[in-house]
């Protein structure tokens, strides 16, 4: 394996924390409303679970998948992005948010916003926890941010290299192994 567990970049209680924040703003937007919440898979999954157990009653939430693909075994992003399973959900007319774990390049997000936009939802947002904002080449429109972050590739809480390293509590930087 090329890369091994580097150092600690965001904490357990640090993410507790912002996803606490997070689901609060979300609880207080659409509280009253059905919403449905769109998991990006896989590296979102954790965030997900975590963020929509802060909906409370106050929000009729509904969730739903979508498989994506575009950085593969690489940490370096292919360009290209795949739909490798769609929604199971007809979201036309309905409150959407895409839940996803890092924005990038904006290849992904921009292209799953396109796509969804086009199912003419009521409305359409985007959270997400991360963000490396400097590595930005789509532009890409996020209601709720988590963390801004620097130009490291990371891994942890959901966050893979090479489908390693996904089922870590905290965000860690990954560290070249030699
Ligand atoms: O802004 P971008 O440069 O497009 O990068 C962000 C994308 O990269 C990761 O997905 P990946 O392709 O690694 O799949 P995974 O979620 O299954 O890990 C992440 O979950 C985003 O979908
Ligand atoms: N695991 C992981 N996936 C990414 N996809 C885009 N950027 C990253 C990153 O820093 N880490």
């Amino acid at each position: 394996m090329k890369y091994r567990i580097g150092r600690v970049l965001i904490s357990e209680g640090q993410l507790r924390e912002k996803v606490k924040e997070l689901g609060a703003q979300i609880r207080e937007d659409y509280k009253g409303e059905k919403v449905i919440f769109v998991c990006v898979l896989k590296g979102a999954v954790i965030f997900f679970a975590d963020l929509l157990r802060e909906m409370g009653p106050e929000v009729d939430a509904q969730f739903d998948f979508l498989a994506i693909s575009s950085y593969g075994a690489s940490t370096v992003s292919s360009g290209i992005v795949k739909i490798q399973e769609d929604l199971s959900t007809d979201i036309h007319g309905e409150n959407v948010i895409i839940v996803e774990d890092i924005l990038d390049t904006g290849l992904s997000l921009s292209y799953i916003s396109k796509l969804l936009r086009e199912r003419a939802p009521k409305s359409l947002e985007i959270c997400v926890l991360l963000d490396k904002e400097e590595r930005r080449t789509q532009p890409v429109n996020v209601k709720y941010t988590g963390f801004k972050i620097p130009d490291e590739f990371v891994i942890g809480y959901g966050l893979d290299y090479a489908g390693h390293f996904r089922h870590l509590p905290s965000v860690h930087i990954a560290e070249p192994a030699e």
